[in-house]
């Protein structure tokens, strides 16, 4: 712990976006096929995630939990089941960032862009008052004050992956969906992370679903998911 409190992120000025329902899946299922090699990375996974919750998703490397958040993503598609994205319960293509924000495995952010520019980037399309104050204070509360005006190229890795989780709480969204968003963090900047994240699920509402390896971040979750081949593990 690093005795800190999180600092708060602050709202965008419009109209938040619309809060309720789940963001989930309905039995989803998904074959890789190279060849004549098949790989099944999804057996049928139903889960939930529900408003103000941070869900913790595990599993060894390579049970699924990358596909399984790409499939509820819609970034890619799966060969069965259904998802729900929060108040809309459409498909991908029409949630928005502020309904279902990610951190991406790899992070994904634009190099040409200073951080802070990456940051501001989805407040500005939401039509945040002061894209770049609202940039600030969350890149801010993760630590990162110092080098919000350097290009992603130019921080350390676990630098550009607390950008990433900055881009994506900027506009407090319904739901957070990230992949191993402390992958890279030490276990001081790993809680402080968590504080901010924290804040923001009970402050704005947001369900957090998290895939990690990371002692750490289970360790802070509401709920723990475990993956296995392809499938999740009852409750234990
Ligand atoms: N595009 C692809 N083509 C073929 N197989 C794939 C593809 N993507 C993933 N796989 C396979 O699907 C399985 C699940 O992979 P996935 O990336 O979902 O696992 P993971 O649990 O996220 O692993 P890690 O913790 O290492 O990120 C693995 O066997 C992987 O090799």
């Amino acid at each position: 712990m690093t005795g800190r409190h999180a600092a708060p992120v602050p709202g965008p000025s419009p109209a938040p976006p619309p809060r309720g329902g789940v963001l989930g899946c309905h039995d989803l299922v998904k074959t890789y096929r190279r060849g004549r090699e098949e790989v099944r990375a999804l057996r049928g996974v139903t889960l939930e995630v529900r408003p103000g919750e941070v869900v913790a998703l595990v599993g060894r490397s390579g049970s699924g939990k990358t596909t399984l958040l790409n499939c509820l993503l819609g970034w890619e598609a799966p060969d069965a089941g259904t998802t729900t994205h929060g108040a809309t319960a459409r498909g991908a293509a029409r949630t928005s960032w502020e309904e279902v924000a990610v951190v991406p495995q790899r992070f994904g952010l634009l190099e040409e862009l200073s951080l802070l520019d990456n940051v501001a980037l989805p407040a500005r399309l939401a039509g945040h008052d002061d894209p770049a104050a609202a940039a600030v204070a969350v890149l801010e509360a993760l630590g990162l004050a110092a080098v919000v005006d350097r290009a992603p190229a130019e921080v350390s890795l676990g630098q550009a992956q607390r950008t990433a989780l900055a881009r994506a709480l900027v506009v407090r969204p319904a739901f957070l969906v990230a992949d191993e968003p402390t992958g890279r963090l030490d276990e001081d900047t790993t809680t402080q992370v968590l504080g901010v994240l924290r804040d923001l699920c009970t402050t704005a509402g947001t369900g957090a679903l998290v895939a990690s390896h990371d002692t750490t971040t289970i360790a802070h979750a509401d709920r723990v998911l475990r993956m296995s081949d392809g499938r999740l593990e009852p409750d234990a």
